[in-house]
């Protein structure tokens, strides 16, 4: 189906790092992510914006999974907060802390395996409608937010979200199919709620629109169709945003960028064997890529 926007097919680039450069120029990323058996979801998000450039990252998850997180990658902060008897952060026991860490942040990454409560979508509505730093919503920030899709239009900051096709049936009360159908179509529509909303409708081509301009992506292999691929993609955006690029481009370099590490893992992985990590590995060789490009 055709839509009147303005396509986009060149990917920006992030521009070379002067040489008095130091970690403060780079975003600090507050990553809110995991609950109880999904640890590794805010792991990955944390590692992918370090190696998508993030000058400081702190992942903030539940109490019994922040020293878990902090097991995997010594190179981000962890900060433990209030967690409810699921395991999952309780709010709005957690709010004193949040909005401690909020105000060190440039940037939120939300949402890889929170979980889902009613404390979690109070959480997701107050970032909305309260918090003024841009942010990331994916996963389960989405689906605590599919009772009231309708508070995106009122964003007062940039704010990228990243539904697979499930999660935008979610959003939409579409079916899955429905939005197969017309993957542009839907993604421009949800896009123009508000004119800070950048959607990255993911899956093959994924499809990046602030409701103006849309690209679609060509990078990216099916051994991406594997648990976590999405939580990466997260970090990835979250940290170009962190790095001072606008919400639209830092999608569409993030998109484009992840697509590529993909690409880059298979070489060693092939389809079937790639998992997650191979993508936050195969990051480093993708942005160098891309800045010898731009
Ligand atoms: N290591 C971890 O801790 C992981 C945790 N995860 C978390 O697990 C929770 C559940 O997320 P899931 O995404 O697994 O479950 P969902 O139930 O949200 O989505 C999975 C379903 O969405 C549909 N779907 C997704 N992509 C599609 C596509 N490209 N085309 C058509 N249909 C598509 C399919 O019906 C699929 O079965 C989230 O919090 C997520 O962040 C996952 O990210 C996997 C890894
Ligand atoms: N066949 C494919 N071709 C290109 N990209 C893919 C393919 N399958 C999955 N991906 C990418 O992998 C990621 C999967 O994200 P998501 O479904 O959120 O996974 P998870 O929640 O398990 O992390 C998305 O960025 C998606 O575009
Ligand atoms: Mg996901």
């Amino acid at each position: 189906m055709s839509v009147d926007v303005e396509r986009i097919s060149a990917v920006p680039s992030l521009g070379k790092r002067p040489a008095d450069s130091h970690k403060g120029m780079f975003g600090h990323v507050l990553v809110l992510a995991g609950g109880r058996g999904m640890a590794g979801a805010a792991g990955l998000v944390g590692a992918s914006a370090l190696r998508s450039g993030a000058g400081l990252v702190r992942v903030a998850s539940p109490s019994e999974v922040a020293p878990v997180v902090a097991t995997f990658e010594p190179s981000y902060m962890t900060y433990p907060l209030p967690q409810d008897g699921d395991g999952l952060i309780d709010f709005p026991a957690s709010a004193p802390a949040l909005n401690r860490l909020i105000d060190q942040a440039d940037v939120l990454a939300v949402g890889p395996g929170l979980g889902q409560s009613s404390g979690l979508a109070q959480m997701v509505r107050w970032i909305v409608q309260e918090v003024g730093v841009p942010a990331v919503l994916d996963a389960d920030a989405l689906n605590n937010l599919a009772e009231a899709p309708g508070l995106l239009a009122t964003a007062s900051r940039p704010i990228v979200v990243t539904p697979h096709p499930g999660e935008f049936s979610r959003l939409t009360g579409d079916s899955i199919a429905q939005i197969q159908a017309d993957r542009e179509g839907k993604a421009v529509a949800f896009a123009r709620r508000s004119k800070n909303l950048v959607v990255v409708l993911k899956g093959t081509g994924t499809v990046v629109t602030d409701g103006r301009r849309l690209f679609v992506n060509p990078t990216g292999n099916p051994g991406m169709a594997t648990g976590g691929a999405g939580d990466v993609l997260t970090g990835v955006i979250a940290a170009l945003m962190g790095q001072g690029m606008p919400a639209f481009e830092a999608a569409v370099l993030g998109v484009h960028a992840h697509g590529l590490a993909g690409d880059i893992a298979r070489q060693h992985s092939g389809e079937v064997g790639l998992i997650a990590g191979d993508i936050v590995d195969g990051l480093a060789d993708a942005f160098e890529a891309l800045g010898a490009l731009g």
